[in-house]
């Protein structure tokens, strides 16, 4: 037999029982904290929106990026540039159009364009190169045509703003950032703190080849936040939890419904061509229904219409979606 403790013969002091006290306190605290972190994972095929959520709540709740990161995107925007005008130019073949002759030079420039190193600025010369070709007439007939070749909407954003990109002391503004453009690679989790919880968002990749990590991240979500390009006319996924789905690309929608009209790729679409307005509510049922047929546990679905690069909307109904 083992001894045994008489617990007569131990003396516990006052200071003891208030470290005891002190030490149960913080464990209560630590595990009612665990208990509220919420868990949100973006899900959305490529393009659609999750990394722009993301750079957005770190804007909104003040993760901010780093220097290093800044750096990075300083890069990418000229990597954004020179190749989104490359694959302009490669879709142009199919669509049956050229770059003309005085321009077709220009374009082994673009395609020979090196990525930038750090603390280097964007070469000068290729201001004008990206000015000229861009200004081709057959270059914007063909970018008009982008959803042909989903082609990078962020163009119009990057090129209507050349003299600010090329001078040597740029560095990317907020908006910059949120419109570059990146294919995520592999898993990001980024915790915030909110106001009485901590909430870890899941970033993943939406690529084809990226999807089959979606299944290691969905142990302990508490919401799935979805997104769908509006603006691509694409279809939905729903998933047995909490779902929240974002029609993302609002902007663009409303602009390419203009000349684009929703009928010819949803034939019972019955609003009038251009009408933004008809076109959301349509969309917003067919997902709804999708979502319904999908949901047999009658889980909630919430639907935001958005635009993600648009800081002052986000912040409106990212504070919705934290309830
Ligand atoms: N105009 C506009 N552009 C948007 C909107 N949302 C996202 N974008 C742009 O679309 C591009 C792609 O967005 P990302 O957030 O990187 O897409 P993603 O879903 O993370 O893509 P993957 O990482 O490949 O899965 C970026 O250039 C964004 O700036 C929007 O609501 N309006
Ligand atoms: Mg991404």
């Amino acid at each position: 037999m083992g001894a045994c403790m008489s617990s007569g013969g131990v003396e516990i002091t006052e200071e003891e029982k208030r470290l005891h006290r002190e030490a149960e306190k913080s464990l209560k605290e630590a595990k009612l904290k665990l208990s509220k972190q919420v868990k949100v994972l973006l899900l959305g095929s490529g393009d659609s929106g999750k990394s722009t959520i993301l750079k957005q709540m770190r804007l909104i709740h003040r993760v901010p990026f780093s220097s290093q990161e800044i750096e990075s995107y300083r890069q990418l925007v000229f990597n954004n540039l020179t190749h989104g005008l490359y694959s302009v130019i490669e879709a142009m073949e199919d669509m049956e159009l050229e770059v003309s002759p005085e321009n077709s030079w220009l374009v082994q420039k673009i395609q020979e364009a090196s990525d930038i190193k750090d603390g280097e600025p964007f070469p000068i010369e290729y201001r004008d190169i990206l000015k000229q070709l861009w200004e081709d007439p057959n270059v914007q007939a063909a970018y008009s045509r982008g959803n042909e070749a989903a082609l990078p909407e962020n163009l119009t954003y990057f090129f209507s703003d050349l003299d600010r990109l090329f001078d040597p002391s740029y560095q990317p503004t907020e908006q910059d950032i949120v419109q570059t453009r990146a294919r995520t690679i592999g898993i990001t989790e980024t915790v915030f703190t909110l106001r009485d919880h901590e909430m870890l968002m899941v970033d993943v990749g939406g690529q084809k080849s990226e999807r089959r990590k979606w299944i290691h991240c969905f142990q302990d979500v508490t919401s799935i936040l979805f997104l769908v390009s509006l603006s691509g006319y694409d279809q939905c996924l729903v998933e047995d939890k909490d779902a929240i789905l974002f029609l993302n690309k609002n902007d663009l929608f409303e602009k390419k419904v203009q000349h684009s009209d929703i009928k010819n790729f949803f034939p019972d679409f019955d609003g009038e061509p251009g009408d933004a307005k008809a076109g959301r509510e349509y969309f917003r049922k067919r997902f709804a229904r999708l979502a319904q047929k999908a949901n047999a546990k009658e889980r909630e679905i919430y639907i935001h219409v958005t635009t993600a690069t648009d800081t002052a909307m986000l912040r409106v109904v990212m504070a919705a979606v934290e309830e």
